[in-house]
């Protein structure tokens, strides 16, 4: 980094009072100062300048931004970040305390850049032209909103080869150009969210701020920690924040960072985590690089380098000799996915992707050295293995796993990510051609932004009284601070750009270890399959007991009780025999093993992360409101796109276009996503714990007409026999350790429920209400036993979710609604919903009763219901448009819902083609598909699940959903 320097302000009158007022630092001189802990112990902290409390504003200026005001007139790119937890003077830095009541001398970062911006220009002269653009941008919620336009809320985020990350819109490409680009960012504190006591849909803010900052985390440590010469994966894409600041952080920038930081000895913990952040960032070496835009057409530049298609041909050419079309089509994906290469349809010119031909050949290049080295190695690998199968199967299941990082990293690799981009920008080019009213405009937007943090508000309550270039007043309005100090960021960014001679072109490299293992897998495969001897990559087996190697006992929970297996696994192994069965033995002769390296992965996927954490795992079982895959897996059903189109891009095996309850759950214990039990591909984790939910699924026995096998008793059987199998693997030693969860996770970890929506919503169709009101009881006592089943193993940690208003669902009103004697006020389903709550009440004292009957365990109801209901009566203060209306669906308003077609699906009927599309903005329904819930309606769900007011008992401390910053 260009510099990182430590600033910390003067003590408040607050931390004044009260004998509050323990400093925390000591200085030794303008690098270095002591740092004194929580536990009183010392460290010292040296960084390229210290600014104390009495320093000035003008001090901070001169030394972080003024060369960088230098270079970016130079065509250098520039970022300036402040970074620190709330309240510790990032603003203050970055803008001044207020412009109302700023004197010179107290005017922060932000005026100073502009005027020293402006004055090195007129000191320039009069023979340059100069374009100058200015932008404004926040990013809250993970979305890029444009400050002067708030209509453009989901700003794409792009990438140029000359111009590094760009908000399109904003810059005017110009033939030989150099152009510099000074971003000024005022990061969200970065504080404990225990101490602000944020709850609900405050909470949900503060923590989506809590990812994004740990993913610039993560960006800086991989930065600093990647491997000596050799290139790692960065994951900028994991936030819009990292990736707007991909140039700043690891490539054409020069960086400033300043940490800003309370002395106070109360906020120790969180300066200390601000200084180490600063810490790390120091080591990032970025290569910043004159800026230029070439001409394509530029002859000069021809004839020095060979044409993009002449080498594209002859190295295309090569690679085909090699490789087949496939191999190299596939090998670009992967690049692309990995953000290695530039995505074509995310390049804003289309001028540009013969240049990025040109990169993408220099990428296969040196991506074709490492995978021959690879292949190399993996060839070592596979005679090892071979030469283990030879000497001990059974050590092999093992030593495979262990030694397949290559199946891991591979399937590790394709795990869905979130990214999504769309473009707009505001452009203010008609100020262009003239100085002085650029400068006053960008004076005016400044002041805009200084007031209220976070400028959501801002340009909408602001209004300028009075005008003029030398003096002006601006007038807050409803500016609310408490509200603004919770968005992310308020992102500034100034581009000068002026006519100049090209310099040079330099394209960077990067390869991505990932991607490198991902692509050796495809080759093993290819190699063996192609082989003439009986060795094949794989085996896929379908058939009855002669050669189930437990798929029976696994799927269905069904008991394979001893003395099966006692001849060569000595314990039942799934199959119907004393020992191996014909399928294991022409597995063998394979030499392959890769059927047992799957099963095994399957089983016990190694956890990379260890958390101290309230609970160590979680258990659930349900239906399709928190099922992860369970359906799809087992091959009942389909999901198509636009399902998972919010968070994973493709259909993840959720009915909704994003995250479930269950997931939002699970991220607030800093706990990964749940693995469905019968998803064997994809590096299940169970290490932390197992999803038996299944989509479909009932409380009662599943029957020959029922949608799902996979019932609430076949679930816990399913739980059983996970147990039973992790336990065994447990008892043949520590070797399973890293493979299997722990022993005694099944006693600390939390089981949680989440079912009998079905079995209500499903009797409708044939029972009457009273028929339907009179069963409960009887689904209520199933449930009760499959609890007390899980009681009995050990399981005291109980987390059950009551129903939400099966009526306001538009599939029931569909069906029941047509009569609109039938529809309460909110216009759902009386009936349905009464039956819902009679569920409720009778399943709450359940809950009652078994936490009476075992006083040894923790029950908690979880009022699921009084949310919903409660979301769909206030649902646009809630910030939805859509109460009831699905989303995704066929048929229009009002439930846009037509039973005939799935989300995704199209059919046609009497010659009419008909699809369930997705409506265009997922964030203003409730309802997805008719039948589930958005991403966005489940996130609020979960928030307010959090705030365990819905709980009987209302919990505390059980979710310890605080925020964990990773420095
Ligand atoms: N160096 C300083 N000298 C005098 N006052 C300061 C200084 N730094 C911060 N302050 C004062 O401390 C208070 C909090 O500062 P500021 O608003 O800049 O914090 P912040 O880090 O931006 O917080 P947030 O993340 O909530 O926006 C303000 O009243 C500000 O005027």
């Amino acid at each position: 980094m260009h510099g990182v320097c430590a600033r910390f302000r003067p003590l408040n009158s607050k931390e004044k009072q009260n004998d509050n007022d323990t400093v925390c630092i000591r200085s030794r001189d303008t690098e270095t100062f002591i740092f004194k802990d929580e536990k009183d112990e010392e460290s010292v902290f040296s960084f390229d300048r210290v600014f104390y409390e009495q320093s000035e504003q003008a001090d901070v200026y001169q030394f972080l931004a003024l060369p960088m005001v230098r270079d970016v007139l130079d065509a250098f790119n520039g970022t300036i970040i402040t970074y620190g937890q709330t309240g510790a003077g990032k603003t203050y830095s970055m803008e001044g305390p207020g412009i109302l009541e700023c004197g010179e001398e107290k005017k922060g970062l932000l005026p100073r850049v502009v005027e020293g911006l402006f004055d090195s220009l007129n000191s320039y002269g009069e023979e340059k032209t100069y374009s100058i653009k200015l932008s404004m941008v926040e990013i809250y919620m993970e979305k890029v909103r444009d400050l002067f336009d708030l209509s453009k809320d989901n700003i794409q985020i792009k990438e140029s080869k000359s111009r590094g990350i760009i908000l399109p819109g904003v810059t005017e490409t110009l033939n030989r150009t150099r152009s510099g680009k000074l971003i000024l960012v005022d990061l969200a504190g970065s504080e404990k969210v225990e101490k602000t006591g944020a709850e609900g849909r405050v909470l949900e803010e503060a923590k989506t701020i809590n990812k994004s900052l740990s993913a610039l985390g993560n960006v800086i440590n991989s930065l600093t920690c990647g491997l000596q010469g050799k290139a790692s994966h960065i994951p900028y894409r994991d936030s819009k924040l990292t990736r707007i600041l991909q140039d700043a952080l690891g490539g054409n920038a020069r960086t400033a960072l300043l940490c800003c930081c309370s002395p106070n000895a109360f906020n120790a913990s969180e300066s200390l985590s601000t200084l180490r952040f600063g810490a790390r960032a120091k080591h990032i070496k970025a290569s910043p690089r004159v800026n230029y835009s070439e001409h394509k057409y530029d002859t000069n530049f021809s004839a020095a380098s060979p044409s993009g298609d002449e080498s594209s041909f002859r190295i295309l050419n090569k690679l085909r000799e090699r490789f087949n079309v496939e191999d190299v089509k596939l090998l670009e994906e992967l690049f692309i996915q990995e953000g290695i290469l530039f995505d074509p349809p995310s390049v804003e010119d289309e001028s540009e992707i013969e240049d990025l031909t040109l990169q993408m050949i220099s990428l296969l290049q040196a991506a074709m050295e490492k995978l021959t080295a690879t292949v190399d190695e993996l060839k070592r690998e596979n005679s090892m293995l071979r030469a283990k199968v030879d000497a001990s199967s059974d050590s092999l299941v093992y030593k495979g796993a262990a030694n397949g990082s290559v199946f891991q990293n591979t399937i590790s690799a394709v795990q869905p990510k979130n990214h999504s981009n769309r473009m707009e920008t505001a452009d203010i080019s008609p100020y262009q051609s003239q100085m002085s009213p650029i400068k006053n405009l960008a004076k005016e937007f400044i002041m805009r932004s200084v007031n209220c943090k976070g400028s959501r508000w801002v340009a909408e309550d602001y209004e300028v009284k009075q005008y003029n270039p030398v003096e002006m007043q601006v007038k807050p309005q409803a500016c609310n601070s408490s509200q603004g100090k919770n968005r992310l960021v308020a992102f500034v960014r100034l581009h000068v750009c002026y006519l100049k001679q090209p310099i040079g072109c330099k394209i960077r490299a990067m390869a991505s270890k990932n991607v490198v293992f991902q692509f050796v897998l495809f080759f093993i495969c290819l190699g063996m399959t192609n082989s003439a001897e009986f060795k094949y990559p794989a085996v896929f087996n379908f058939g009855d007991s002669n050669s189930d190697t437990g798929d029976l006992a696994a799927g269905l929970g069904f008991q394979v009780a001893p003395p099966n297996g006692q001849d060569y696994f000595k314990f039942p192994s799934g199959r119907f025999c004393d020992g191996r069965l014909i399928v294991d033995f022409l597995t063998m002769a394979t030499n392959t093993c890769i059927l047992r390296i799957l099963t095994l992965i399957a089983i016990s996927i190694p956890s990379a992360k260890s958390f101290h954490l309230d609970f160590p795992a979680v258990f659930n079982f349900g239906d399709s409101n928190s099922d992860t895959g369970a359906l799809i897996a087992a091959g009942f059903e389909s999901l198509y796109p636009p399902n998972g189109q919010t968070y994973f891009q493709i259909p993840s095996g959720r009915y909704s276009d994003g995250r479930l309850i269950i997931d939002f759950l699970m991220d607030a214990m800093d706990l990964p996503f749940l693995n469905a039990y019968l998803d064997s591909l994809g590096l299940p984790n169970f290490r932390k714990g197992c999803n038996f939910a299944a989509a479909a699924a009932t409380i009662l026995p599943a029957t020959s007409s029922s949608l799902c096998p996979f019932s609430f008793g076949v679930q816990v059987a399913q739980f059983l026999r996970f147990k039973a199998r992790a336990l065994e693997l447990i008892a043949k030693g520590r070797k399973f350790d890293k493979y299997v969860p722990d022993e005694n996770i099944f006693e600390k970890g939390l089981y949680m429920f989440d079912i009998g929506q079905n079995d209500l919503a499903g009797a409708f169709y044939s029972k009457t209400l009273d028929q339907i009101l009179a069963s409960i009881p009887t689904i209520l006592l199933e449930l009760e036993k499959g609890i007390k089943d899980l009681y009995d193993q050990g399981a005291r940690y109980f987390w059950i979710h009551n129903t939400g208003p099966l009526g306001c669902l538009p599939q029931n009103i569909a069906k029941f609604g047509t009569d609109a004697s039938k529809l309460d006020e909110l216009g759902c389903v009386s009936s349905h919903n009464q039956a819902a709550k009679t569920f409720n009440l009778q399943l709450h004292a359940l809950c009652t009763k078994l936490q009476g009957q075992y006083p040894d365990s923790n029950v908690t109801f979880v009022d699921i219901y009084s949310i919903k209901s409660n979301l769909i009566a206030n649902f646009s203060r809630y910030g939805f448009e859509q109460p009831i209306m699905a989303c995704c669906g066929f048929g229009g308003p009002p439930l846009n819902y037509d039973s005939r077609v799935s989300c995704g699906e199209t059919k046609t009927f009497n010659g009419t083609t008909i699809t369930a599309k997705a409506c265009n903005d997922t964030s203003d329904y409730i309802s997805w598909d008719g039948i589930h819930y958005t991403e966005t309606a489940n996130q609020y769900v979960a928030s307010q699940i959090l705030t365990g007011k819905y709980s009987d008992p209302p919990f505390s401390d059980k979710m310890p959903f605080l925020l964990k910053l990773k420095f």
